[in-house]
């Protein structure tokens, strides 16, 4: 464990990947960080690990794997940005056991993703998609067989969160009704109605959209049993992650006909850049919309990402503060101005404040202002002191046992 003193803002450096909006790279330069290196797609393995070996935060998106293996190469990490808002591609525990926090942008893209949504149900339900490849082809089919309006229809929502319970409100303004199922219980907006289980909400609706984050629980949540208990003629659209649908399945209850078509925006593998080749057994369907991982791209919401997250790691960077952190005790803080402040992050042990208390009364520190978080991992400890204290506090902190790491703010 090494002590890391507070750097010239010109030291830090900054490593975005994934093509991270310039905002983001603006907001940095703007507060006087002069270090950001950007790179336009997601990098894996070796070289993944050579451009994050010297940074001191790093920006992803949803596809960089930042893996207990990969964190551990980077020595001098202090923070992460997930330039959206899922969270799964990094291992959020050894971040935190090795004192690195994890922000990310919780609302900035949901409404892209709602308004996506909500196109690709009339879409899907006026069997657009087939219809436009047959006009590519030259041909040209008028009639209404199979083709309706989503008035009357009911939308079932599975994860009622920030993306679902928005496609339920706008969902509602087009006549549909809305079911929901989520594993807490949720305020109902509009005339939505909750279901006690899964298995009603697909019995019971047209179109079944899915919204939930990627965990143990959500893995293969759609599969052979599942989509045989929705509705013959019904329509899946999964925007939220890949691993949520089980795509054998998908194709097997797309070839038989049992769903009218699907529209799909992510997908267990995904192209790690632009260039890259897409490969799905669900290209053969002309009634399943296929998107590209797209779902929260739009100019609006990555602008928007870009200031967000950029702002919530200067301001880790500049104060200390945690507020919002996903992986770590979070800690809103007050300007230190006049003071130094000691950020000191442990293993969340009994006794560590005391010992801390215990040593700086010991050598005669006056602590001007403490604040304490933990989660049951570990332990975020912040002081401040006069700036003559601030060398002999590093050093007692950093004698503390436990500490993962310590840092100095001027
Ligand atoms: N396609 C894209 O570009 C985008 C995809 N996403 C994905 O959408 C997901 C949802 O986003 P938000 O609505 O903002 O998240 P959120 O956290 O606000 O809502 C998720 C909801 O799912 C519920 N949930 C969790 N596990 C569940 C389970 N096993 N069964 C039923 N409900 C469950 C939660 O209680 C919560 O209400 C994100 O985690 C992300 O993976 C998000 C943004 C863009
Ligand atoms: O916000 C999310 O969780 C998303 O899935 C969007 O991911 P992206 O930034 O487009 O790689």
């Amino acid at each position: 464990m090494t002590a890391r003193l507070s750097l010239d803002k010109d030291k830090v450096k900054f490593v975005l990947l994934e093509g991270i909006h310039a905002s983001a790279v603006e907001a940095l330069h703007h507060d006087g960080y002069g270090q950001v290196v950007s790179h336009g797609k997601a990098l894996t393995d070796a070289d993944l690990v050579e451009a994050i070996a010297d940074a001191h935060f790093v920006g992803i998106r949803s596809r960089t794997q930042l893996t207990a293996e990969v964190l551990a190469q980077a020595p001098k990490l202090v923070g992460i940005g997930c330039f959206c808002i899922g969270t799964n591609q990094v291992d959020l525990l050894a971040a935190a056991r090795q004192g690195v926090p994890v922000f990310n942008a919780p609302f900035s893209n949901t409404r892209s993703v709602a308004e996506l949504v909500l196109g690709e149900i009339i879409m899907l339900m006026r069997g657009i998609p087939e219809k436009n490849a047959i006009l590519h082809r030259g041909g040209w089919v008028k009639s209404a067989a199979n083709s309706y309006e989503v008035r009357g229809k009911t939308l079932g929502i599975v994860g009622y969160g920030h993306i679902g319970t928005q496609i339920g409100v706008l969902a509602e303004q087009l006549g549909m009704s809305v079911l929901f199922y989520d594993i807490e219980t949720k305020l109902a907006l509009g005339n939505a109605r909750p279901t006690i289980s899964l298995e009603e909400l697909l019995a019971s609706a047209d179109v079944v959209s899915l919204h939930v984050p990627e965990t143990p629980a959500t893995q293969n949540m759609i599969g052979v049993d599942q989509l045989a208990r929705m509705k013959p003629g019904a329509t899946l659209i999964n925007a939220s992650r890949g691993t949520v649908v089980d795509i054998d399945a998908l194709v097997a209850a797309l070839e038989s006909g049992h769903l009218h078509g699907a529209a799909i925006d992510v997908f267990p593998e995904e192209p790690k850049g632009n260039d890259a080749t897409f490969v799905s057994p669900l290209i053969h369907f002309e009634n399943v919309l296929l998107t590209p991982h797209i779902g929260g791209s739009t100019s609006e919401a990555q602008a928007s990402i870009g200031r967000e997250v950029a702002a919530k790691l200067i301001r880790y960077s500049n104060n200390g503060s945690t507020a919002s952190a996903v992986n770590f005790p979070e800690v809103s803080l007050p300007e230190h101005t006049g003071k130094c402040r000691l950020l000191h992050i442990h293993r969340n042990v009994p006794g560590v404040l005391a010992r801390i208390n215990e040593r700086f009364s010991r050598v005669g520190i006056n602590i001007a202002a403490q604040f304490l978080q933990t989660t049951a991992e570990v332990g975020y400890v912040v002081i401040d002191v006069d700036a003559t204290a601030s060398q002999i506090a590093l050093d007692e902190l950093n004698a503390i046992d436990g500490t993962i790491r310590c840092r100095l703010l001027y």
